[in-house]
């Protein structure tokens, strides 16, 4: 039996793809495997059981990656599977910072329900009017799983786009509209654009890249929107941007005491991937993912840690090992193997910057003794015996 442990709530469509061999721990000491969405695990400590954690989501900064890494514990997300969620939030952020929707809303609804209310709501709406996004230039600054899902909808509302994104994948690439202006320099967006997105992960490279300086190169009045995290942008800069109008609106999905107080902010609670669709496709990955790692050691949308696939094992054995990519391990595994008189039928080896993962398949069962041997080689973190 294994167990999981979900650190926030998980859709339930998603937990129940978890087989019978599965049951929700108590204790987060007592599981194989923790879900989480947003909760802050940097101050976490884990059981030394707990051999993966899964992010039903995209972003990862709430997770210590390298700590985690050291330890063996591989650590999933969910590529691309809220992408539509985020998608809608940012077409409605652009059309509430075009119009003063909620303002019109929250006028009426101060109102008193009088005959004349109609009257009055005539006179009165020239204070909320505003533009059209058609015809606009929209910049978007990434373009993955949510940035191309943007620029094709944004086309289709007739916006003039612009992409931004010097690591693009290949997929990416094959997946965004023809009509997108591929840009090389990130100033051509901020010259020229009157929508700027953000859609890049939180890193320490990317930490503040929209600030005091970026801003002051954008056209007067632009609209920028944030559904990516807060620390992208340096909010102090970007408030005084919305005090003197340089800044037109600000849409983020990041509620904090800056942006709280700040003027022509439209702040949301993180809704980007509040959706059922979201949770449900996140959930439905990050459990698929977990299962196929637990019982087959089989890595698919790792970050820390590169995929492998060496699909079910049909051999006597499978042992997985989680080390430092260095010199000289597969053949110390090798040799462990060798003179304990097991026979390998079948080898992976894959790495990812300074972690690497080897999977085994072996001709007879593996007793505890080899696996403790394979253990006590320098640099390997962690040795699974999947089978
Ligand atoms: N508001 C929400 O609820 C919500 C939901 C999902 C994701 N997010 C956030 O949005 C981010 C992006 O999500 P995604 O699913 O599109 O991720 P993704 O990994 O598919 O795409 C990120 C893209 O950013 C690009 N990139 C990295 N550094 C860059 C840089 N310096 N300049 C330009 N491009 C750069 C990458 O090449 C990649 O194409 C996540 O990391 C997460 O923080 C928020
Ligand atoms: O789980 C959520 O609601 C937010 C997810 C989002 O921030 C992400 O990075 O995928």
């Amino acid at each position: 039996m294994y167990g999981y442990y979900c650190l926030n709530p998980i859709s339930q469509v998603g937990l129940k793809e978890f087989s019978k061999k599965y049951e929700q721990a108590e204790l987060a000491e007592k599981a194989d495997a923790i879900l989480v969405r947003s909760a802050d695990m940097h101050q976490t400590e884990l059981a030394p059981g707990v051999a993966a954690v899964a992010r039903a989501g995209a972003g990862v900064n709430n997770i210590p990656l390298e700590q985690l890494a050291k330890k063996g514990v591989v650590v999933f997300n969910t590529p691309g599977a809220n992408a539509n969620g985020v998608k809608e939030m940012v077409l409605a952020g652009m059309l509430l910072a075009s119009r003063d929707i909620v303002g019109g809303i929250e006028w009426l609804k101060s109102q008193e329900p009088a005959e004349d209310l109609a009257k009055k709501a005539e006179k009165e709406k020239k204070k909320f009017a505003g533009c059209e996004i058609s015809g606009k230039k929209l910049g978007i600054i990434g373009l993955g799983a949510i940035g191309v899902k943007v620029a094709n909808a944004a086309v289709h509302l007739g916006m003039e786009v612009y992409g931004y994104d010097p690591f693009i994948s290949v997929d990416a690439a094959w997946n965004l509209s023809r009509s997108i202006h591929h840009i090389n320099d990130i100033a051509e967006i901020y010259r020229d654009c009157d929508y700027i997105t953000i859609h890049v992960p939180l890193l320490k490279t990317t930490k503040k890249m929209i600030g005091k300086e970026e801003i002051s190169h954008m056209k007067d009045g632009v609209v920028l929107l944030n559904f990516a995290r807060d620390l992208l942008v340096d909010e102090e800069a970007l408030c005084e941007a919305l005090e003197t109008g340089k800044v037109k609106k600000y849409v983020t999905d990041f509620a904090n005491p800056v942006v709280a107080k700040a003027p022509n902010t439209l702040v949301t609670p993180h809704l980007g991937a509040s959706t059922e669709e979201s949770e449900d496709n996140c959930a439905v990955m990050a459990v698929k993912q977990i299962m196929d790692y637990l019982e087959n050691g089989n890595i698919k949308n790792s970050v820390n840690y590169p995929d492998c696939d060496a699909g079910k094992c049909v051999d006597a054995g499978r042992i997985t090992i989680n080390h430092k990519n260095v010199p000289n391990m597969i053949s110390q595994f090798t040799k462990t193997l060798g003179d304990a008189g097991v026979n390998i039928a079948n080898m992976t080896n894959k790495s990812k910057g300074d972690y690497a993962y080897t999977m085994l398949d072996v001709t007879s069962p593996i007793d505890s003794q080899v696996a403790e041997a394979l253990r006590n080689i320098e640099h390997v973190y962690r040795v699974r015996v999947v089978k």
